[in-house]
């Protein structure tokens, strides 16, 4: 048996396709009544449209939590810690697939690093890649990275979570793929906030391609491996979601270039990951110049005419 904890889009999705692919799955949320209405109703309000299929079952008390397979964590960066905590008697020593793309604004730190910290008995792996809950859910062709250090457990966690839509590839380098997954958000933001304010699609390849490098330099310096970027949990989710408004950091980013404003419930994980990262940048002595003016623009410190006179303004530079 599979289990899946937070059952917001992401964790729904993946516990839906990963049911259609034959395998039973356990599926928790904090919020009881709304896991008992998912239970009966076998909709679900946050993917409109979609029937739970009947290998899924859902649950609002993490008691039920017995099944001793892999347990695939989907609540924000910023809640995981406190989740971790919270069950530690029940996660402790399990297998955890952590599906959160950010990083832990509190202490720099990715979601392995939190894992290893709170509960050293767990073993994580990652699951990152380009992939919008909605598309997952409706059974379209998605392929995403399964990161685990252990190479053989790398190989049958990817088996055990392939679906014939769902395509896994493995990977041994944590390191780059958590990299990969957080910092694609905080380039998405900054390419919203570009197109909307009107700056343009030329404006917004040259932050996607400058972004790319920033991400590189921050892989190099956490000692990932430098192809890692290049994959489906880098290269791949920063084309998706710098190009999409289907992505959330996306359309925080466009509301912040049109001067609107962004409904404060919808989980933005690039806010917080952008301070959380320029604040590790700062600490490493890394040139991030998108990150900074990002981490500016969420906190209100630029507006975008500002943000882009300083990026414009830096000195000339080698490519
Ligand atoms: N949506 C997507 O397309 C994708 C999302 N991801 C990643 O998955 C992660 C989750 O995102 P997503 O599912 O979309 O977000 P949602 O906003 O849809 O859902 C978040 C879920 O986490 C729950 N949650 C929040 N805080 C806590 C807490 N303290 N304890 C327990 N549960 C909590 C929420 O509960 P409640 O419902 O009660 O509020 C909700 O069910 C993010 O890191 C995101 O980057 C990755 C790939 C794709
Ligand atoms: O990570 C995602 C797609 O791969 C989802 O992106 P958003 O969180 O920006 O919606």
């Amino acid at each position: 048996m599979i289990s899946v904890l937070g059952a917001g889009a992401f964790g729904t999705a993946l516990a839906i396709s990963i049911a259609e692919g034959g395998s039973l799955v356990w599926l928790w949320g904090r919020n009881g009544d709304s896991l008992r209405a998912m239970q009966d109703s076998r909709d679900c309000p946050r993917l409109p449209g979609v029937t739970l299929p009947d290998g899924l079952t859902c649950s609002g008390d993490l008691a039920e939590l017995t099944a001793t397979g892999p347990v695939l964590m989907a609540v924000p960066m910023q809640t995981l810690r406190q989740v971790l905590k919270a069950h530690a008697a029940r996660l402790d020593q399990r297998t955890l697939v952590l599906c959160c793309k950010g990083i832990e604004l509190s202490s720099g730190k990715r979601a392995s690093e939190v894992v290893a910290e709170v509960l050293p008995g767990a073993l994580p792996a990652l699951l990152s890649g380009p992939s919008f809950a909605t598309d997952i859910a409706r059974g379209l062709p998605t392929a995403l990275t399964l990161a685990c250090a252990e190479p053989g457990l790398a190989a049958a966690l990817q088996a055990s979570l392939s679906t014939p839509t769902l395509r896994l590839y493995r990977s041994t380098d944590l390191t780059g793929v958590e990299l990969g997954g957080a910092l694609k958000n905080v380039m998405a933001i900054a390419c919203g906030a570009c197109t909307g304010a009107g700056l343009g699609d030329s404006a917004r390849a040259a932050l996607i391609t400058r972004g790319y490098a920033e991400m590189q330099r921050m892989a190099a310096a956490l000692g990932a491996q430098p192809e890692t970027l290049a994959g489906l949990s880098g290269f791949g989710d920063l084309t998706l979601t710098c190009t999409s408004e289907g992505s959330r950091n996306y359309r925080f980013g466009q509301s912040i270039g049109r001067g609107e404003p962004f409904d404060p419930t919808i989980t933005v994980e690039g806010a917080a990951t952008a301070q959380a990262t320029d604040a590790l940048a700062a600490r490493l002595g890394l040139d991030m110049p998108i990150t900074r003016v990002v981490t500016g623009l969420v906190t209100g410190a630029l507006d975008v005419t500002s943000a882009m006179d300083a990026l414009l303004s830096r000195p000339l530079k080698e490519e």
